[in-house]
């Protein structure tokens, strides 16, 4: 059988040296507007932000990747340093190796004791709450990190295809997440991987008091990808199906308006195939009130803290750019600029029974 360990130092190591970005995130649909005299100078754009309880110099996270072993500790360290520095945000890889083998505990914790100030969340997957997890291993994962918020991972089409895979996903983990939120100090994060949140998942946890979401949708990494390389290296037979699931789910701007459009008092991490500062605008024009990334992180990261740190500087250029460009001073303002729908993104909102106005409506009272 293959080992929790040697999973995620494949999940890396593909995510490293295979293509793994399939699909669109929709985000060439969304422009926008111009506005040649926006008022003030470049230097005045602020693109500081709260976000569980903690400020922050940009709306800006690193969202979950790895941890587990030594060398995927040093990522995670990296990370915290960088983001600390420069005043971000950040989330650990699934915990889950960490509740199974304690030993491997260290290469999580490094990451509250790099960024002691910064917003951090916790990961643990969505299928271990149909296999005996509950509120006590919650509580593990949270105070391993000392963390701000955790994320429940829901990885679908990755366990479908996952060679020793776990694709059991009964309604028992909505009870279960809604029952240990009630006895949490700090929020549940419902995170896709890959595949988008719907209107439909949205709603079943906002309605049960869980108002915080990171999208996770299709364009960036697919972890259907990642899966199929692990069936080609075993020839499992699953492999050659998972080429028809590569680009499946639902694009991230489509989500992004999916979960906003629901979740209308809820705090949106919009990630999925974010790969700059003027997405991170776009992302937050169209809903989002954080802008997530991990591959591109991942792959500056492992190139060292100064290739990070340079990676994430650009980015908070972009999107002073694209407020500055578009007449927005602030975060807040950005959140209410007028936008324009274009295209595929404007289908599937129509297809979906959108409203563009009344999302209008729903996106500026943010
Ligand atoms: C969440 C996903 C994108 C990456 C981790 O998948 P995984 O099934 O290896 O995670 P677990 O160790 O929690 O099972
Ligand atoms: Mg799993």
């Amino acid at each position: 059988n293959i080992s929790i360990t040697n999973r995620k130092i494949e999940h890396v190591e593909i995510c490293l040296y295979e293509n793994v970005e399939f699909g669109s995130t929709l985000f060439e649909d969304v422009t926008l507007i111009h506005q040649s005299l926006p008022g003030f100078s470049l230097a005045d754009v602020s693109t500081t932000t709260n976000f569980l309880g903690k400020k922050m110099s940009a709306p800006i996270i690193i969202t979950g990747m790895t941890g587990g072993l030594p060398e995927l500790g040093k990522i995670n360290e990296t990370i915290a340093e960088v983001i600390e520095e420069l005043g971000l945000g950040m989330g650990v890889g699934s915990q889950r190796i960490a509740i199974e083998k304690k030993e491997t505990k260290e290469t999580f914790s490094i990451v509250r004791k790099k960024a002691p100030n910064s917003p951090i969340i916790a990961n643990l997957g969505a299928p271990q709450f149909v296999k005996g997890y509950s509120l006590e291993q919650v509580e593990e994962a949270i105070q391993m990190i000392e963390a701000d918020a955790i994320a429940i991972h829901f990885n679908s089409a990755q366990e479908v295809f996952q060679p020793e895979g776990e694709p059991n996903y009964s309604i028992e983990i909505l009870y279960k997440l809604i029952d240990i939120s009630k006895s949490l100090k700090v929020p549940i994060i419902i995170k896709e991987s890959g595949s988008g949140l719907s209107m439909e998942v949205t709603k079943m946890f906002y309605e049960n008091g869980i108002k915080y979401f990171d999208t996770s949708g299709t364009g960036g990494t697919s972890w259907v990808s990642v899966e199929m390389y692990r069936g080609l290296r075993r020839n499992n037979w699953k492999a050659e199906s998972a080429k028809l699931f590569l680009d499946w789910g639902i694009p991230t701007a489509a989500s992004i308006v999916e979960v906003r459009s629901i979740a209308q008092d809820g705090t949106i991490i919009g990630s999925g195939g974010v790969r700059n500062g003027l997405e991170v605008a776009k992302a937050i024009a169209l809903g989002a009130d954080i802008g997530g990334f991990a591959l591109p992180a991942l792959k500056a990261a492992v190139k060292g803290k100064e290739s990070l740190m340079n990676f994430l500087k650009k980015v908070i250029f972009e999107l002073k750019v694209a407020m500055f460009l578009s007449g927005n001073k602030t975060i807040g303002e950005l959140k209410k600029t007028p936008i324009v729908i274009r295209k595929e993104l404007r289908n599937w909102l129509d297809s979906r029974g959108i409203n563009l106005s009344y999302y209008d409506s729903v996106r500026k009272r943010r």
